[in-house]
């Protein structure tokens, strides 16, 4: 039969395949504002330029002092001058203390600072502490203490968020070198998403996927050809891949007469990576490569194209974005039993659940591959392999649906 799928993968053959091509792509690395990397992954390691903190800073308002002198004042020190946050304080006069507030540099001369409500200040001028002295060296945040100059602050492939704003910032960066967002055209297919067609059906997997890959941080272009010629596919392919990075078709990747996006791709001169994964939904996912560039061809079925999406192109995606890290899947207690088809993998999107022990997942009904309400009643997607099925209350680990978590 045309096109059949008589060489098809296992699911974690396409996997290795892909991630093996994701490591091939041709990163490029732009330096973009701080406020503008969020979501993006750092495309080199980040040192510390200095240490946090660079001197030793107080970490109360109060008084700087020398331990050893108030500890032989007992009518206690007098005050010479205040420092706070942003002066470069004179050293500290040899029996004196030093009012100084939360973040100033600890003048040269003082090793111990106490809170000023913890000290009185008596009529002469003079300070003392108000029960016990504190131990030397108290209140001080030491030089370095926090990471030494030189310390790596981001790795590369980490993908930045609040917390590296903070970080970066505070060394005073204004940008970073992150890996430039992938360039995915989109190209959705078939006569029904004319709306002329006496049977017009609304393109739903073009905007799903759209989404996917801009939360993942793509640049997405979209393309629709609202027909099943030939000439008309490849005309369209051709062009969408001409200004792309990768290319994610959805539609006519099955074995039908009217299925034409596999020939119309090997005719441009792609080279199929693998043809088919034993999976369902989704067995047509076919993967091709050209030139470095990748083709995902995800099937038409709108649930099938989300999973194949979740589970291949995104990793994908991410990868070529630079970001290594594995999916962060989450634990839980599946409360229904099911046994996969031999030689087959299942994808069963669940809910999850709080209960007393973490997340309990609960299968949604689904009328299969053509089914696009099921995504919106689940938050993650469970694996189910032949060899392990899965029992009432066993613990498995599920796929989170949105990449904010559950
Ligand atoms: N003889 C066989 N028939 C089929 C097989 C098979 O192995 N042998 N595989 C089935 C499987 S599994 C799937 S999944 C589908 C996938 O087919 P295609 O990828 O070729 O998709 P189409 O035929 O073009 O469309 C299928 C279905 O999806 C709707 N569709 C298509 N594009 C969109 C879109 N952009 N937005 C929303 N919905 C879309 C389309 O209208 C059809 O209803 O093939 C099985 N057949
Ligand atoms: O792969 Mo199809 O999506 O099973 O119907």
């Amino acid at each position: 039969m045309r096109n059949s799928f008589t060489g098809m993968v296992a699911c974690d053959t396409a996997l290795q395949l892909i991630a093996g091509c994701a490591a091939q792509f041709p990163v490029r690395v732009m330096r973009v504002p701080l406020a503008d990397a969020l979501g993006r992954c750092a495309a080199e390691d980040v040192h510390a330029v200095s240490a946090r903190p660079e001197a030793d800073i107080s970490a109360m308002d109060g008084y700087a002092f020398a331990h050893a002198a108030m500890a032989a004042a007992s009518g206690g020190l007098p005050v010479a001058g205040q420092t706070v946050a942003g002066d470069l304080p004179e050293p500290l006069a040899s029996g004196f203390a030093q009012s100084v507030l939360t973040g100033a540099r600890i003048p040269l001369g003082a090793d111990c600072v106490m809170a000023k409500e913890r000290m009185r200040l008596a009529e002469n001028g003079r300070v003392m502490p108000d029960r016990a002295l504190a131990e030397k060296g108290a209140n001080i945040r030491r030089a370095g203490e926090e990471f030494p100059r030189g310390e790596t602050l981001l790795a590369r492939g980490t993908r930045l968020d609040w917390r590296h704003s903070a970080l970066l910032a505070c060394q005073g960066f204004t940008d970073v070198a992150v890996v430039a967002p992938v360039r995915v055209a989109v190209v959705s297919s078939g006569a029904e998403l004319a709306v002329d067609a006496p049977d017009a059906r609304a393109d739903s997997n073009s905007p799903m996927l759209a989404a996917l890959l801009r939360e993942a941080g793509a640049e997405v272009v979209l393309h629709t050809v609202p027909s099943d010629s030939p000439e008309a596919l490849s005309a369209a392919l051709a062009e969408a891949w001409a200004e792309a990075d990768v290319l994610v078709t959805t539609g006519g990747i099955s074995v039908g007469q009217t299925d034409n996006v596999l020939d119309a791709l090997r005719g441009l001169g792609a080279e199929t990576l693998f043809r088919g994964v034993t999976i369902r939904p989704g067995k047509p996912l076919t993967v091709l490569t050209h030139r470095q560039r990748v083709a995902f061809c995800l099937p038409g079925n709108p649930g099938a194209s989300a999973i194949c999406a979740v589970v291949f192109l995104l990793p994908y995606i991410r990868a070529a974005m630079g970001d290594t890290s594995a999916p962060a899947c989450i634990p839980g207690a599946v409360d229904f039993a099911f046994t996969a088809v031999a030689g087959t993998t299942h994808f069963i999107p669940v809910s999850c659940h709080a209960v007393a022990e973490g997340w309990r997942f609960s299968a949604v009904p689904t009328v299969g591959a053509s089914d696009i309400i099921a995504f919106s009643r689940a938050s993650a997607l469970l694996r189910i392999d032949p060899e392990t099925p899965a029992e009432v209350g066993q613990v498995r680990w599920a796929l989170p649906l949105q990449p904010s978590g559950i």
